[in-house]
């Protein structure tokens, strides 16, 4: 017997980083996944394989994990996911995925999230999403060492949610065919999460003022989207950028990337997801996003658009 579970990436609109330090945030699902299939092996290892990222690796009781080839980055997460089981009966598991890795668009959170789920169906535990979501943050938390509950909630629940501290709110909110997603690869997470931290320890007084700053942008965010008031959620987008830049996450290529959507029609552009390269996101009426599209690849950047997904984690 099998199991097999997919979870989406996601997008962050308002508070990423400050949702590191309490404060609320605003991310989508989009539509992009990771699907781990799990299997019986018939051998006396266990095989992670995914053709996707060119990755392979062995993991024997008896001689630990051997990487036959690929990076241990995302391996780290379903490694992790595998340890919280105690259980070493060998199996095999495959990973495909369409998100980008590395690009802050929650690539890691979606693998967590679908092997957590994948492994709860294969041993036929009941498991609940808000358990799914609970575990899969104490496997980012161990691998990456801070995190908040952000990424892999909304890869769990899906759609688009305002995440106060552990308080999670389904939003209304029009954002169909009005985004647009430039990346690069990015910094790792857990190094720009670190970089802020340092700054905060050096600039206390300040760096608070900027996260409250940023929360209160989040909180008239909600409302904007709830009263669909596209140009004011751009002016937010865009004075939410200002203050990532304050707190040292942007980059040459995320502002190239920012300003070159903003001149092609984008009502707000800014940093989603930890930063130091990575991706941005750009909100626009509908009829601009071809323009920001187009723009965005001249100038040799990576781009999709995104929609947001209203399915999390999906068991099939
Ligand atoms: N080709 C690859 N194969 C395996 N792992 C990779 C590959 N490229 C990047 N990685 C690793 O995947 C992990 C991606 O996690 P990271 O949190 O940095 O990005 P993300 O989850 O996609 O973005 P964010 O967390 O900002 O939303 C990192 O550990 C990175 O080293
Ligand atoms: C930068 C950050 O806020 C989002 C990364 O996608 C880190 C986190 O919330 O764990
Ligand atoms: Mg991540």
């Amino acid at each position: 017997m099998g199991s097999k579970a997919s979870a989406p990436g996601k997008a962050i609109l308002f508070g990423e980083h400050a949702v590191v330090y309490g404060k609320p945030a605003i991310a989508l699902a989009i539509d992009k996944r990771a699907t781990i299939t799990i299997k019986e092996s018939h051998r006396d290892y266990t095989r992670i394989k995914s053709d996707d990222l060119d990755l392979e690796a062995i993991l024997s009781p008896e001689t630990g994990l051997k990487l036959k080839k690929g990076e241990m980055g995302i391996l780290n997460y379903i490694l992790k996911a595998l340890e919280f089981y105690h259980d070493s009966t060998p199996i095999n598991i495959k990973l495909k995925i369409s998100i980008p890795i590395g690009a802050g668009l929650g690539s890691s959170a979606a693998v967590t999230v679908a092997t957590i789920a994948a492994l709860d169906n294969y041993h036929k535990r009941k498991s609940t999403l808000p358990s799914i979501a609970r575990r899969a943050h104490r496997v980012e938390l161990e691998v990456q060492g801070a995190a908040s509950p952000l990424d892999t909630s909304i890869s769990t629940h899906g759609g688009l949610i305002y995440l106060d501290k552990e308080k999670i709110e389904q939003i209304k909110g029009d954002l169909k065919d009005s985004l647009v997603i430039g990346y690069t690869r990015s910094e790792e997470t857990a190094k720009m999460v670190k970089l802020v931290k340092e700054r905060m320890e050096r600039h206390p007084q300040i760096m608070n003022l900027i996260m409250d700053a940023i929360a209160h942008i989040t909180r008239k965010a909600r409302k904007a989207l709830k009263s669909d008031d596209k140009e004011c959620l751009g002016e937010l987008m865009n004075i939410n950028q200002g203050l990532l830049d304050a707190i040292g996450v942007n980059s040459k290529s995320l502002s190239e990337m920012i300003y070159t959507s903003r001149e092609a029609g984008a009502l707000g552009s800014k940093i989603t997801g930890a930063g130091g390269g990575g991706s941005i996101i750009a909100y626009s009426h509908p009829d601009r996003t071809g323009q920001i599209l187009e723009s965005l690849t001249a100038r040799g950047y990576n781009a999709m658009k995104a929609n947001p997904s209203t399915r999390g984690v999906l068991i099939q």
